[in-house]
């Protein structure tokens, strides 16, 4: 199988080429400057160009606050740019799988959300991401577009490279304690999107593997729990910690509000295509240590 992936420095970007080999799958990755989801007019030739059995768009306007100032881009980037990548999949015959967000939602449920939930962004990013999922249905028929939440990684920006830094920095840190949701590992998504795209190359017949499905890790955690579990993994290797101070969002102010309620009901994924994605503890662990092994080998090379 080879895999087109739209993004290659990106979180789920760089784990689709770390694990596609141990699928027997290859990746090719493209980004920009040939590939530009904000200019689309040349995205349909480059794709076909390529040639490969499935695409996967793993890139997108992810900066949640600076979205709020750049809507216009972000939408470009989330919105129409999706939608170009979409019409190049149809024009290809091949499914493509779209990434998504817990953000197209409100937050406000209370229960974990499923597919058929109502959207409501809080926000311009999740707003940009609704609008990129309604473009991929609107192009195409066999996709599948996947929706996660709160994505680590030993790659790009996330939450647990954040906390690392900070813990260098300071001794205690208010972590907000009342949005709730997964933690998703980028390499776990790598998986899980492996496993997709296999699935739709096998049974193209099967209108059932498409459509709109959740993929998060397994669990839940409030932003302040990820972040005492990142250190007390982290402490456990003699990496840093800090003490977390459970606050409110509140005593958090950003541009861009966010889910109270991010968790997503992953039932649906389980049914239709065999996947379940591990424990988020369970898969935070190889991460922490080989940032603290990436840090280390850092340190002693000076
Ligand atoms: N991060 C998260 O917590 C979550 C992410 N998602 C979704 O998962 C997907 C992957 O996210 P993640 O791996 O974290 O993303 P990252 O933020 O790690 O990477 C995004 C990538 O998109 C690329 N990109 C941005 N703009 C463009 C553009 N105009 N043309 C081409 N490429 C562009 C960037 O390229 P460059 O290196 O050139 O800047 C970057 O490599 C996205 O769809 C995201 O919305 C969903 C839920 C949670
Ligand atoms: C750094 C920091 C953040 N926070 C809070 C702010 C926010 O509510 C929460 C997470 O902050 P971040 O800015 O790291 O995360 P954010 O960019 O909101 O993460 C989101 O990214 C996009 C791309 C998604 O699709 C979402 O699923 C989600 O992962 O933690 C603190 O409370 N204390 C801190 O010291």
């Amino acid at each position: 199988m080879r895999i087109i992936v739209i993004g290659k420095e990106g979180q789920v970007a760089r784990a689709l080429a770390e694990r596609a080999p141990g699928h027997g799958a290859t990746t090719v990755l493209l980004a920009r400057p040939l590939l530009d989801l904000a200019d689309p007019s040349g995205i349909e030739d480059i794709l076909s160009e390529t040639g490969g059995d499935v695409i996967v768009n793993a890139a997108a306007y992810t900066a949640v606050d600076q979205a709020e100032a750049e809507p216009e881009l972000a939408d470009a980037i989330n919105g129409i740019g999706a939608g170009a990548v979409a019409g190049a999949a149809a024009a290809m015959n091949v499914p493509m799988i779209q990434l998504s967000t817990d953000y197209v939602f409100d937050g406000t449920a209370t229960r974990p959300y499923r597919e058929d939930d109502e959207t409501h962004p809080l926000g311009v990013y999740g707003r940009s991401k609704l609008l990129g999922e309604e473009a991929v249905a609107a192009e195409m028929a066999n996709y599948a577009i996947l929706r996660t939440a709160w994505v680590y990684s030993p790659f790009g920006k996330n939450f647990v490279k954040t906390m690392l830094r900070l813990a260098r920095e300071r001794d205690e840190l208010g972590v907000v304690a009342d949005q709730v949701g997964a933690p998703t590992s980028a390499f776990d998504i790598a998986d899980g999107v492996i496993a997709v795209a296999r699935n739709l190359i096998a049974r193209p017949e099967d209108k059932g593997l498409r459509g709109i499905f959740h993929m998060t890790g397994t669990g839940s955690a409030n932003w302040a729990e990820f972040a005492s579990e990142i250190f007390a993994q982290s402490a456990q290797l003699g990496g840093p910690s800090a003490r977390v101070r459970p606050i409110k969002t509140s005593d958090y102010p950003t541009p861009a509000r966010r889910p109270a309620n991010s968790q997503l009901d992953c039932t649906k994924l389980a049914r239709v295509h065999g996947i379940r994605l591990p424990p988020w503890r369970a898969s935070l662990e190889p991460c922490v240590k080989r940032l603290l092994d990436e840090a280390h080998a850092q340190e002693t090379h000076r």
